[in-house]
């Protein structure tokens, strides 16, 4: 096992979590879907079976209107006819009606809405033009006039199906065109235009899997309002006249005086199974997406483990710990201390992704976090900042912010409202991808003023644009910008434009993970050295995560190594450069050829930047420079 190396890596040796076990491929069983799931199934079993069990629901007996009791479970109506086969019956035929609506409905607008979205230009003209129609005709009374003009005995029970599907798909097409239109956009589908797919194969894989929620839930929702519908017309007498179904029933129900009668069992129970399947198609419908989209499968939360992990945990230690770790800034304030975190992804098998992670950054400190991908980096930074969502835990440590007027604050322990104040005022963070993390539709304006409105209220319209153009200045793009839309913007622009963003509020800390990881060399060189000018310039501490060793030893102050979660080295840039303890470490420094041959072409001065900070500064060309990798 390797032990952590290096002035506070971690004090625990690797562990490894459980190995076996199968990942859950069911939703997390919750009693909504539970409840939906049983409700229909109930429903849908008695229109099959009850049927062929209940006999001929037509049969008229001599015994006139009778109660529930005895042999016939649900009494008999004015005729003497059996109340619960004929809901047996009636049950099957508005089933029919709904599945075979909701499939069509489903159908036509995945047709008009999918493909008119993809195809795009006459195509989808057409196609929206006829949906639009289709809309803005009222659907109830088009389906009184279509089903009064069929004759009775054409009226069967798929003609009404036809008939509602035709009149109820348009609003559906018009929700899936636009989705469509969106995903038309997105890179994967992009990428597969590229690799010489053909449109079909584009659409039927690529974009109809993501459309899969939305379908489903149309569905249900057609089914249900198919039977509706379709009782609302056999009330009105225009129903299927082939078919018992629930509405004609009720409407049977109304023309025996039912109600008049106080005979309750002849127009309570259809009304009942109405409501319940409705009510059952509703519940499942909350559940959808996580049943179709895996990652929306929540795990349940992980047993709570310990605070600590370690062996030795006696106050004693801790307080020697800590007093190491403030050592640690050597010779810097620290502003932050992040003591023994760990933080696991509940599921099957669980996810041990940040292990009893000990760290300092001092004010004013660059610190890189390396390390493989899947190492934990990024898991690390947000639950620092308490970003981290389920299925992810923190199951112990803590991480104190230690701000200027010198109050210390518990990050782990803060309030919603506390936490929303406390985050980009106090720390920022620049995410990973950030290109793409401006809203495409509100200018630079807009979404820069948007994090002043929020966090300072009180701020004038004169000051919110003064301190935009600032830092859009800070960061080296024309204040004339403020204008543009992302889409306006180059992919570097944007990343500056995103750096400015986490600028605006004067930080102490900026968390950037992979903060240039999609744009060029060139690109990446220019605003890395924004940031390290920055950094000199207003003293915030910056924690730099990126797969890219080199350029962190060029850009750091110190440089904690990640494998499986854990520190394994922690120490300064210079010295885990000239002299790397951990063989982890020595296999990533190795890892990055220059085209010398030698390892990483640096000439590291080890001096102290103009403003005194411990950062080393670097001349010479960077591994990056040198050559590809
Ligand atoms: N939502 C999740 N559910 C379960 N496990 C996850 C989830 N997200 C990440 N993990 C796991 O946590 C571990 C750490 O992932 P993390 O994304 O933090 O790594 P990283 O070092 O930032 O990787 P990269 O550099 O590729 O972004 C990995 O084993 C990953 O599989």
């Amino acid at each position: 096992m390797d032990t952590p190396v290096g002035t506070t890596g971690a004090g625990a040796a690797p562990r490894r979590t459980g190995g076996g076990g199968r990942r859950s491929l069911l939703p997390r069983r919750s009693p909504e879907l539970g409840t939906g799931l049983g409700l229909v199934a109930a429903i849908v079993l008695f229109g099959i079976l009850g049927p062929p069990l209940t006999g001929d629901p037509g049969t008229v007996r001599d015994i006139g209107m009778t109660a529930p009791g005895g042999e016939f479970w649900l009494g008999t109506t004015q005729t003497g006819q059996d109340v619960f086969a004929q809901l047996a019956h009636s049950t099957r035929g508005s089933l029919q009606i709904g599945l075979l609506v909701g499939v069509l409905a489903t159908a036509l607008s995945a047709l008009f809405g999918v493909v008119g979205g993809y195809a795009g230009g006459a195509v989808d003209e057409g196609f929206s033009l006829f949906s639009n129609v289709m809309l803005v005709i009222p659907g109830l009374p088009l389906v009184i006039v279509i089903a009064g003009f069929v004759p009775v005995r054409q009226r069967g029970w798929w003609t009404i199906a036809v008939v509602l599907a035709i009149t109820g798909w348009a609003a559906s097409a018009r929700v899936l065109r636009a989705q469509t239109l969106s995903l038309r956009n997105r890179d994967y589908v992009a990428a597969a235009r590229v690799a010489g797919e053909k449109p079909w194969r584009i659409v039927s894989v690529e974009i109809f899997p993501n459309l899969l929620p939305l379908l489903a839930s149309q569905f249900v929702f057609a089914v249900i309002l198919a039977v509706l519908s379709e009782a609302g017309l056999s009330f009105l007498g225009l129903g299927a006249s082939n078919s018992e179904t629930l509405g004609k029933m009720l409407f049977h129900a109304q023309n025996g005086f039912a109600l008049q009668h106080e005979a309750w069992w002849w127009f309570g129970p259809p009304g009942l199974v109405i409501a319940l399947f409705g009510c059952g198609l509703a519940l499942i419908n909350f559940s959808i997406d996580e049943i179709i989209d895996p990652r929306l499968r929540t795990a349940p939360a992980p047993p709570r483990r310990t605070r600590r992990t370690r062996r030795d945990d006696t106050p004693a230690r801790r307080r020697r710990e800590r007093a190491a770790l403030r050592r640690d800034a050597a010779g810097r304030d620290a502003v932050l201390t992040v003591e023994g975190l760990n933080v696991v992804y509940g599921g099957e098998p669980p996810t041990h992704a940040v292990r009893d992670v000990s760290l300092t950054l001092g004010r004013g400190e660059i610190l890189g976090l390396a390390g493989e991908s899947g190492c934990g980096k990024t898991t690390l930074a947000y639950a620092v900042n308490r970003l981290h969502r389920p299925p992810a835990e923190v199951t112990g440590g803590s991480v104190v912010f230690h701000d200027r007027d010198g109050t210390d604050i518990d990050l782990l322990s803060l309030g919603d409202e506390e936490l929303r104040a406390f985050r980009w005022s106090k720390l920022s963070m620049v995410f990973q991808g950030a290109m793409n993390a401006l809203n495409p539709v509100s200018s630079v304006r807009a979404q820069l003023e948007d994090v002043l409105t929020t966090h300072r209220p009180g701020t004038s319209a004169v000051e919110r644009e003064e301190r935009c153009a600032e830092v859009l200045r800070l960061v080296g793009v024309d204040p004339r910008r403020l204008d543009s839309f992302p889409h306006e913007l180059s992919g570097g622009m944007r990343q500056r434009v995103m750096i400015a963003m986490a600028l605006l509020l004067d930080p102490q800390v900026m968390i950037m993970d992979e903060p240039t990881t999609a744009l060029d060399v060139v690109v990446q060189r220019g605003i890395l050295g924004e940031i390290l000018r920055l950094r000199d310039e207003l003293g915030f501490a910056v924690v730099l995560i990126t797969h890219d060793l080199p350029l962190l030893l060029e850009l750091s102050d110190r440089i904690a190594v990640m494998r499986d979660g854990e520190v394994v080295e922690y120490a300064a840039a210079e010295e885990l450069h000239r002299q790397p303890r951990h063989p982890y470490t020595r296999e990533l420094l190795d890892s990055f050829p220059s085209l010398t041959g030698e390892r990483g072409a640096f000439v590291r001065t080890g001096e102290a930047s103009a403003r005194g900070h411990t950062g080393t500064t670097v001349t010479g060309t960077t591994a990056k420079e040198a050559g590809p990798r």
